[in-house]
């Protein structure tokens, strides 16, 4: 019996297991090259069965998604039993325990992640991806306690997402939009900005807006529409939730206009990443080519080349993206201490 992660050998070290999604193992381990911390998401593709072109949805869908508050992917490769999905380390767990842990957050600490939460639907909409399983369990928080968006096995990818109507009925019931449960068409951008309505009420109060244990029941209260407002609930969080939480999809905000809704705009904030254009998937960090080139003995041009197919099935690229982010995270001095002249 092969040894399954002998195709890591050299490359990652294997650690503990941390967690066990549906069909998933997602187990700690470490990049060689950079030393840097991951998680590796380990799929058994006979396992899988007809959830296999979730996968593949998933793994198509991040190769085209960069941004901070998106779990980043590294690299993928599999092996004739199991798929390999390399994957930003998230060790600050899920948004939903971090809720459960403090029965509900601040308005301040409410709108600090609701806003990271919404800058990456607003990114993903942008480019045409719509995530539609939008919940506290698909949101991870790294170490600074940032958010981190993963699962986009039920998303959907349109050029045209803002218009295209989708049918296929998806994601948890208590987030799921009324036109969605109705088994209508609809839009997919409409639904994830209701979802996003229902994660909002979710962090500010440490409960659903509609909630029950009889499915039926459930499905009427969404269709109704009414929800508590409890009194801790500020007037500004009241009116950003009335905007989201609206039965009648034409009357719902869209997540552009959310990120500009005052209560977004209330105190002190961290700028939003912007929505980047697409140069960010080329392979652009000077410094982070130079340290690798001058690494692996290469030209710096060659190297540009050769990760410019960013394709993920290559351990550099990994690397790159590591660097990277370290570069994001600690600034360019790190590199001179690596011993490694750059200039
Ligand atoms: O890095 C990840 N998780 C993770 C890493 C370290 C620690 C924790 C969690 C919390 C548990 N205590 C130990 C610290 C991690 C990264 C990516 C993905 C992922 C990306 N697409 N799909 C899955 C999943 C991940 O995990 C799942 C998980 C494990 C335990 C609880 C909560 C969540």
């Amino acid at each position: 019996k092969e040894n399954e992660f002998s195709v890591l050998e050299g490359f990652y070290l294997i650690h503990e297991t941390i967690g066990r999604g549906g069909f998933a193992k997602v187990k700690k381990a470490t990049h060689i090259l950079t030393g840097e911390r991951v998680a590796i998401k380990i799929l058994d593709k006979a396992a899988l069965g007809d959830d296999l072109p979730r996968v593949k949805q998933e793994i198509e869908t991040l190769k085209f998604l960069n941004h901070p508050h998106i779990c980043q992917m590294y690299q993928t490769f599999d092996t004739d039993r199991k798929i390999f999905i390399v994957m930003e380390y998230c060790q600050g767990g899920e948004l939903f325990d971090y809720i459960v842990q403090r029965d509900r957050l601040t308005e301040v600490e409410g709108r600090r992640i609701f806003r990271q939460i919404a800058s990456a639907v607003a990114y993903c909409h942008q480019k045409g991806v719509v995530h539609r399983d939008l919940k506290p369990e698909n949101i991870l928080l790294d170490s600074e306690n940032n958010v981190k968006l993963i699962d986009f096995g039920l998303c959907a990818n349109s050029t045209n997402c803002h218009k295209v109507e989708l049918e296929t009925c998806c994601g948890s019931p208590a987030y799921a939009a009324p036109e969605l449960i109705k088994g209508e068409r609809y839009i997919g951008t409409q639904a994830d900005v209701w979802s996003l309505g229902v994660l909002l009420y979710a962090l500010l109060n440490g409960f659903l807006p509609f909630d029950d244990a009889n499915l039926g029941i459930l499905y009427k209260k969404i269709q109704i529409g009414k929800y508590e407002e409890p009194r801790w609930l500020s007037e500004g969080s009241k009116n950003i939730l009335r905007c989201m939480l609206q039965i009648d999809p034409k009357y719902r905000v869209s997540v552009d206009q959310l990120l500009n809704h005052t209560w977004c705009q209330e105190g002190s904030q961290e700028p939003l990443p912007l929505v980047d254009t697409d140069d960010s998937m080329n392979v652009v960090d000077n410094d982070v080519i130079r340290l690798m080139a001058a690494n692996i003995g290469v030209q710096p041009e060659l190297l540009k080349s050769r990760l410019s197919l960013v394709n993920y099935d290559k351990y550099e690229l990994a690397t790159y993206f590591l660097l990277l982010r370290r570069k994001q995270k600690t600034g360019v001095q790190i590199f001179r201490r690596c011993g490694i002249n750059i200039d």
